[in-house]
């Protein structure tokens, strides 16, 4: 085997180091991103759901090379744009504990997987229409090892219809869908006195409202670094 000149070992060790060091802080910048915004909205993170959270990253960027799971792709926009903005659910609802949610077009598990990593007591269905983010949400299920989230692979119409003897949920939760087709089906779905609660930029329109609903919080904030505001809408049904 030809030996390297000692020159070369060196220039080879610092190659590695320099390569390892960049790896571990742009790995850590992410996620002292995460933490940092979560901490700053009153959420403060354990050491694994970080890194479940960054599990997740990867695999959301990874699967998105192959199938249409979402537009935004850049590390800090997957942070704030999904991660931050579905965990601000836990600060505008208290959540009862083990509670049951459907989370209503769920796509690539936003809100209702980030609200499962950090409270593991609540059980979720995610109902979601598309075959290929169906089968993302069950893969990202078993790789963070979540118990208690089922997948519901159908649109919401079908599982109200298939909804015999199903345990009425606590919580219809939905982002990126309109609220009237929502509000429309869930009434069947919930409890008597279970809510639904809309992720939405604006205050919501009143007018829009059927007669029967009630608002019963509306919890405003903006994400961090611009990327707009945001209100969190809890609605019950008066009869
Ligand atoms: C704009 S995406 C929002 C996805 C996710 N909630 C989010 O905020 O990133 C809307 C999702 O609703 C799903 N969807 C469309 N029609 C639906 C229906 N009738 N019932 C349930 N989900 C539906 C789509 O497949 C899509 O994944």
């Amino acid at each position: 085997m030809t030996q390297l000149p000692k020159s070369s070992y060196l220039s080879l060790d610092l190659t590695v180091s320099i390569t390892y060091v960049f790896h571990v802080e742009q790995r850590t910048d992410i996620q002292s991103l995460l933490s940092s915004t979560a901490s700053s909205i009153g959420i403060n993170m354990t050491a694994d759901q970080v890194s479940k959270f960054m599990i997740y990253l990867k695999q959301l960027k990874e699967w998105n090379k192959t199938t249409n799971l979402t537009s935004i792709v850049k590390d800090e926009e997957i942070v704030i744009k999904h991660f931050i903005d579905s965990i601000a659910a836990i600060k505008a609802e208290c959540f009862i504990d083990g509670s049951l949610i459907f989370d209503i077009g769920s796509g690539a598990g936003f809100p209702g997987i980030p609200i499962k990593i950090l409270r593991p007591d609540i059980r979720f269905v995610l109902i979601e229409p598309s075959k290929k983010k169906s089968s993302f949400l069950r893969y990202i299920i078993g790789l963070l090892r979540l118990r208690g989230v089922d997948v519901f692979e159908g649109s919401l119409e079908q599982f109200v219809d298939s909804f015999t003897n199903h345990e009425q949920a606590n919580y219809v939760i939905a982002r990126g869908i309109k609220f009237e087709f929502i509000i429309g089906l869930s009434r069947t779905i919930l409890t008597s006195n279970g809510k639904i609660l809309l992720f939405l930029s604006t205050l919501v329109d009143r007018a829009r409202l059927p007669s029967n609903t009630i608002v019963e919080n509306e919890y405003s904030f903006d994400l961090p670094a611009g990327y707009g505001p945001r209100v969190l809408t809890s609605l019950s049904f008066s009869s």
